[in-house]
């Protein structure tokens, strides 16, 4: 059974739409990131599903109970979630116990047992001998310790992630990466991660759901939005995807076609029920553009060539008339020059199905 069913959700503000046709099933334990560029709706979203907004339209339902339509709301106390929010809300005048303490309080738990569950916890995130700490003498990613603890403590089954990770520095980001992965495998909660970072969604999350302007573009597995984007919107913010057009794409079973490129045949992937046709649009990452012989490939020559240790990343003008900007990198050790001319390949692209 999923674990968090999203039906048809909308969210207006005023006459503002803000969400639209909101469909997701999440199961019990998937860890699910919300990738989407500033403004489209991630932060509403998540606020719908801990409750702190009231839905427009749809519904939303929690280990089988709904929670939310818009004649109904459970409130968000009562929907058994943990908030991590981008500043942690963490109490400043209350130590790290405290801080993870509080909730049990509020709860109504036991001193006694309240206290145990804390060092535990505690303990889980390796934060124990720091637990008489005021958070103001910890470092950002030992508060980010402290948010998790405290969901935690409250045995949370669901714990939503607002941009955790946000005005962190990149050591502390690869740190608190690997510290949400080990939080989700120890507690088996569910998490529901909102990021506009695609290497962080692709890096943790089981299914990433990729939105633009309220709406859910496509919900997939990491793999499946790199290789299969299910359109040219996805295409272009996964993997520095180029969306480009070929002619003549004749299919020719088991997922697989050709398709000519600037004139030169490409190998291609594409859906099982995809039909031939006299053009389309493709997509690929510069990892599948390579360098061939001179007069073999597409003519192309360079615009800039940039170190970048284990390749070159090479940005050329490509084609007869040197129009189309394609970026590839070349296997260190390269070396290129501006201007230069080159010959180069498509070893693997993906046809949008939205051309077909
Ligand atoms: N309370 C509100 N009243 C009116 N409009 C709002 C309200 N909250 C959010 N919006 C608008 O809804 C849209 C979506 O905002 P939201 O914060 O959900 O986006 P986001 O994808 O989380 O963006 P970011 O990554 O920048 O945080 C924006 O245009 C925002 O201005």
């Amino acid at each position: 059974m999923s674990d968090i069913r999203l039906d048809t959700l909308g969210k207006n503000f005023g006459s503002t739409r803000v969400l639209q046709d909101v469909s997701m099933s999440i199961e019990a334990g998937e860890f699910v990131a919300v990738l989407g560029p500033s403004g489209c709706g991630k932060t509403t979203l998540l606020r719908c599903l801990a409750g702190f907004e009231r839905l427009t339209e749809g519904s939303i339902a929690i280990g089988g109970s709904t929670v939310s339509t818009p004649k109904r709301h459970t409130p968000p106390e009562d929907r058994g979630i943990g908030v991590v929010f981008q500043n942690y809300a963490l109490w400043p005048h209350m130590t790290v116990a405290q801080n993870v303490s509080y909730g049990l309080k509020i709860a109504g738990i036991a001193k006694s047992d309240r206290d145990a569950r804390v060092a535990k916890v505690l303990d889980t995130v390796e934060l124990g001998p720091l637990a008489n700490r005021r958070p103001a003498d910890l470092s950002g990613g030992q508060r980010q310790r402290v948010a998790l603890a405290r969901c935690l403590a409250m045995e949370s089954r669901v714990v939503l992630l607002d941009e955790p990770l946000a005005n962190l520095d990149v050591h502390l980001r690869g740190t608190l990466e690997e510290e949400f992965a080990r939080f989700h495998k120890r507690s088996g909660a569910t998490m529901f991660y909102i990021t506009h970072d695609q290497s962080e969604a692709l890096a943790l999350a089981d299914r990433v759901a990729v939105m633009d302007k309220g709406r859910i573009l496509q919900f997939a597995a990491p793999r499946q939005l790199y290789a299969e984007p299910a359109n040219e919107t996805v295409a272009g913010f996964i993997g520095e995807g180029t969306v480009t057009g070929v002619r003549n794409l004749c299919p020719m079973g088991g997922g697989r076609a050709q398709g000519e490129l600037l004139g030169h045949i490409a190998p291609l992937r594409c859906a099982a029920n995809q039909t031939a046709l006299p053009r389309a649009r493709i997509t690929f990452h510069p990892g599948d553009l390579h360098m061939v012989p001179d007069q073999h490939g597409i003519e192309a020559h360079v615009i800039r060539a940039t170190y970048r240790g284990a390749f070159l990343r090479t940005e050329v003008m490509a084609g007869p008339n040197a129009d189309i900007p394609f970026t590839l990198n070349i296997p260190a050790p390269a070396s290129l020059t501006q201007g230069q001319r080159i010959s180069i390949a498509l070893r693997d692209g993906w046809v949008l199905p939205e051309a077909a």
